[in-house]
């Protein structure tokens, strides 16, 4: 398959890399210079578990010099970044063309709707780690699967394609119509461990280690899933708070990505993960307090991690 990934940090090299490794025909593109230097010059390191470490060559440009025409696109810039990055990656775009989102939140689907009409777009959830390295380096530590679906609910034979694509290049996917409500429990575990990392400046594990901070993240959770209920949306309650907890006692030395954008004196996701899910209480009128107390608390360490 031609696929094109737009933006390429963590996620976006990661899910490029291995697919140019099966033989797919990879366009990367992404607005950082040293990260595009690096792999122009060297190629893209890439290591995963199992596998080690090995270079990867395949095209990387900024958006709006991208150059290829491609049977699908996937998102992975952060969800503030994806107006812009549609925006000048406007010449990639056609209409054969499928548009998957994979991002963290709520309201990516709408964001892409704003230049890419609904019948072109996917969007799902993946559970597979990424972190960068340095420019051009990009590190999985840890297996995941992806889950997707059509946005407007139809088949598409190119997700069924692009779900063999990436199953192939060692990221199993699935497609599957219950990818909205997956989109829903990713958001309630975001919206509860990495907004309590980011405030308490800890490792998952060490939320993991302390009874109050794991049962409010747990709390945290619960309440996101009402509202996901409440929205007609069937949630996997279990399911989640097994999610959590394993997270909680495996991923010890995770940093999220939440965390990690403060430290580096990045805006954070919050928006979009607590602040959506708030937005979407309100509509309804319900209480979620402990979501809401976590949005502010995160805000406010933002506001303090831009101003350094
Ligand atoms: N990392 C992880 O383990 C996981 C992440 N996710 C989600 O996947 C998404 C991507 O995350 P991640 O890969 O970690 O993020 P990164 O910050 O590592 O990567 C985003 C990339 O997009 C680039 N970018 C910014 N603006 C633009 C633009 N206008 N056009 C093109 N590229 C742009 C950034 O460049 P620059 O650095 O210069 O800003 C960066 O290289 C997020 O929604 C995240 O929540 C989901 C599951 C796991
Ligand atoms: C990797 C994972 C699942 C852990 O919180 C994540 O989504 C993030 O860091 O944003």
């Amino acid at each position: 398959m031609r696929i094109t990934v737009l933006g390429a940090g963590a996620m976006g090299s990661l899910f490029g890399g291995l697919l140019a490794e099966q033989g797919h025909a990879v366009e990367l593109l992404d607005v950082n210079p040293a990260h595009i230097e690096q792999v122009q010059a060297r190629g893209l390191t890439l290591e995963t578990d199992g596998r080690g470490r090995r270079a990867v060559r395949l095209s990387i440009a900024r958006p709006e010099a991208a150059g290829m025409k491609a049977d699908c696109l996937i998102i992975f810039t952060k969800t503030l970044h994806t107006a812009d990055a549609l925006k000048a990656a406007r010449g990639a775009l056609h209409d054969d063309m499928l548009v998957l989102t994979l991002q963290n939140g709520l309201g990516n689907v709408e964001k892409v709707a704003e230049l890419v009409p609904l019948s072109q777009i996917a969007v799902g959830v993946t559970t597979v780690p990424a972190d960068m390295v340095g420019p051009g380096h990009v590190h999985s530590h840890g297996e995941g699967h992806v889950r997707m679906t059509m946005a407007n609910g139809q088949h598409s034979d190119r997700l069924v394609s692009l779900a063999q694509a990436l199953t192939g290049a060692g990221l199993p996917s699935t497609v599957d119509p219950s990818a909205q409500a997956a989109v829903w429990q990713k958001v309630a575990f975001n919206a509860a461990l990495n907004t309590v990392c980011a405030v308490g400046d800890c490792t998952v594990g060490q939320v993991g280690e302390r009874a109050e901070a794991r049962s409010l993240a747990h709390r945290i959770a619960a309440e996101v899933l009402t509202v996901a209920r409440a929205r007609g949306l069937q949630v996997d309650e279990a399911g989640l708070h097994a999610t959590l907890d394993h997270a909680l006692d495996h991923h010890v030395h995770h940093k999220p990505s939440m965390l990690q954008d403060l430290l580096a004196g990045r805006p954070t996701e919050i928006d979009a993960i607590n602040g959506a899910v708030l937005r979407a209480a309100r509509e309804l009128g319900m209480p979620v307090p402990c979501t809401e107390a976590l949005d502010a608390l995160v805000r406010l360490r933002e506001q303090r991690a831009l101003a350094h």
